[in-house]
């Protein structure tokens, strides 16, 4: 996991590595520009274009002047020119170190002390390193009317660690003044807030660039905020053991599927099998039980009729994934409840489930501790009240798993994982091609299968995640589609957990 770091603890993280590398301040900052260059190049190969960096008197101005003497000196670049915004006084030292090192070059830099003394910007890339981290209230003034000038010119802007203007962590005020950055290289991890949807006003795309940050004092900073990596999954991965059968892999139940729904059902169950349940039921009503024995016929059946709540032997079954397309009446509500009276083991909650349980707040209390909620933005808001924000959804997450003892799963494009002891998992699998009908219900499939194999409900959460949008990754990204279906996804599922097993066989 890498741990995603507030603003301050990144500092003490500098400060850390810093002191105890040992390494000065400003070789660091040589290294962070080095980072940057690298990946900038990459990008923006042409070394003939036009840039122009854009430099604050604190650090993250400092890796601006220090990018321009590598680009410039190192890379090729000779069409690099600096303007260093001087709106105060004040300048950090390595800024001046920086300084005094690029007036040793021919790249041109000029000052300027209000944004109205700037005439229209002709370079064709405009590097943003007027702040960084450092930032430390909404932008105004002097550093406003620059912002909204850069924006209005409508250049490609590549930010240095973050858009200025644009804050790592805590509510994005919609109404703030940020760069609006096309590419943003920041530095060692991406801050908390790049993973909030939020963001996409001021990032369209960002890359971390490893700067070399002392990871053994960054881990015992003990961050609730982490980031799934591919190498946890690997190493959560449980091998399909010689000798096991079925039985070793959980019989789960999929309660799912009205007539009109029956797609949701099938998505559920069939994404259950393929994430290797040893045994999968669904229990769907009657009008759906040609489909289900067409559709997939490893899945058994517990049939629905009528609107009577079917027998259900409790104690066959591993685990229970409830709700796709469950619909939310009278019958829907007996059986959810019927469910949560009299199954003690963790389940899985989805889509109609939810919703039920939002307009019934006594069955809570019957939600078994180590369940698993799943719900997209409106659900989260319908089960837990209208947030303004992600950052106050993340918030709301991180209480309401302790206090119902629950892990909740907060869908979108880096699904939010809060688990009841207090933490919340970035994923960093998915992509946009995911975002059809039945998605949701393939990952409550995938979830309920690995409840099933004994995963515990936070590695379920995890895992399933992960390999959802690994799945879906795999499909969409090397063959360029724009569109993934849920079906291809869940047929996806046995080769992409086979490529990880294959990684933690050989040792990565
Ligand atoms: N060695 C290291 O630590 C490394 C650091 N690195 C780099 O350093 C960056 C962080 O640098 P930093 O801490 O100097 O902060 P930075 O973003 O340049 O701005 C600070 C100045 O801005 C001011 N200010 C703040 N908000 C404001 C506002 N709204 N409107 C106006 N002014 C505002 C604030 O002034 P104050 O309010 O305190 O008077 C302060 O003087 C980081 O992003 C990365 O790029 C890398 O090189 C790796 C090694
Ligand atoms: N833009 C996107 N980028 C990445 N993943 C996405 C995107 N849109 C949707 N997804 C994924 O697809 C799934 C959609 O779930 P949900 O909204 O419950 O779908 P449904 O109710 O139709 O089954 C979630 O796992 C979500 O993370
Ligand atoms: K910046």
């Amino acid at each position: 996991m890498q741990p995603l770091l507030t603003a301050r603890q990144i500092h003490e993280g500098d400060s850390y590595t810093i002191a105890h590398e040992p390494i000065s301040s400003v070789d660091l900052m040589e290294r962070a520009a080095k980072a940057f260059v690298k990946a900038f190049t990459e990008h923006y190969s042409n070394t003939a274009q036009s840039v122009i960096i854009y430099c604050g008197t604190g650090n993250n101005g400092g890796d601006g002047l220090a990018i321009a003497r590598i680009l410039n000196e190192q890379e090729g670049y000779h069409k690099v020119s600096v303007k260093i915004a001087r709106f105060s006084e004040k300048a950090s030292d390595d800024f001046n170190v920086n300084l005094q090192r690029l007036r040793h070059t021919e790249v041109p830099v000029s000052e300027f002390k209000t944004a109205d003394e700037l005439g229209l910007e002709s370079a064709e890339i405009i590097i943003d390193a007027l702040l960084g981290n450092g930032l430390n209230k909404p932008l105004e003034g002097e550093y406003q009317k620059l912002v909204h000038q850069i924006n209005e010119w409508k250049k490609t802007v590549v930010a240095v660690d973050v858009p200025t203007g644009f804050a790592g962590e805590g509510e994005i005020d919609s109404e703030a003044t940020m760069i609006k950055a096309e590419l943003t290289i920041t530095f060692q991890q991406p801050k908390i807030n790049f993973l909030l949807p939020e963001s996409k006003y001021a990032l369209k795309n960002w890359l971390a660039v490893d700067i070399g940050i002392d990871g053994e004092f960054t881990q015992q900073l003990n961050s609730p905020y982490q980031y799934v990596e591919e190498s946890d999954i690997i190493y959560m991965l449980k091998p399909r053991e010689r000798f096991s059968n079925k039985g070793t892999y959980g019989h789960a139940l999929i309660v799912a599927g009205q007539a009109k729904t029956m797609g949701a059902a099938l998505l559920c169950a069939s994404a259950c099998v393929q994430t290797g349940a040893g045994l999968t039921t669904a229990c769907i009503p009657q009008a759906g039980l040609t489909a289900l024995n067409c559709y997939m016929p490893e899945i058994m059946a517990i049939v629905r009729e009528g609107n009577g709540t079917p027998e259900i032997d409790w104690s066959k079954f591993s685990t229970m994934g409830i709700g796709p397309g469950l619909g939310k009446d009278d019958s829907s509500l007996a059986l959810l409840t019927a469910i949560l009276t009299n199954y003690t083991k963790p389940v899985v909650v989805d889509a109609d489930a939810l919703n039920i349980l939002a307009e019934h707040r006594p069955l809570w209390a019957c939600v078994p501790k180590g369940s698993i909620l799943t719900p997209h933005m409106k659900e989260f808001d319908r089960l837990f009240g209208e947030h303004k924000n992600w950052w106050q959804r993340t918030q709301t997450a991180l209480q309401k798993v302790q206090e119902l003892q629950i892990c909740i799963i907060l869908k979108n494009d880096y699904t939010i994982i809060a688990t009841p002891e207090g933490k919340l998992y970035f994923n960093s699998t998915s992509n946009a091609a995911m975002a059809t009908g039945g998605m949701g219900d393939v990952l409550t499939g995938i979830i309920t299968a690995l409840l099933a194999q004994k995963y515990t409900p936070a590695e379920a959460c995890i895992a399933g995640v992960y390999l959802h949008g690994m799945a879906g990754d795999d499909l969409a990204l090397p063959n360029k589609l724009m569109v993934v279906l849920p079906e291809k996804v869940t047929a996806q599922l046995p080769a992409s957990m086979g490529a990880l097993m294959a990684k933690k066989i050989s040792g990565f």
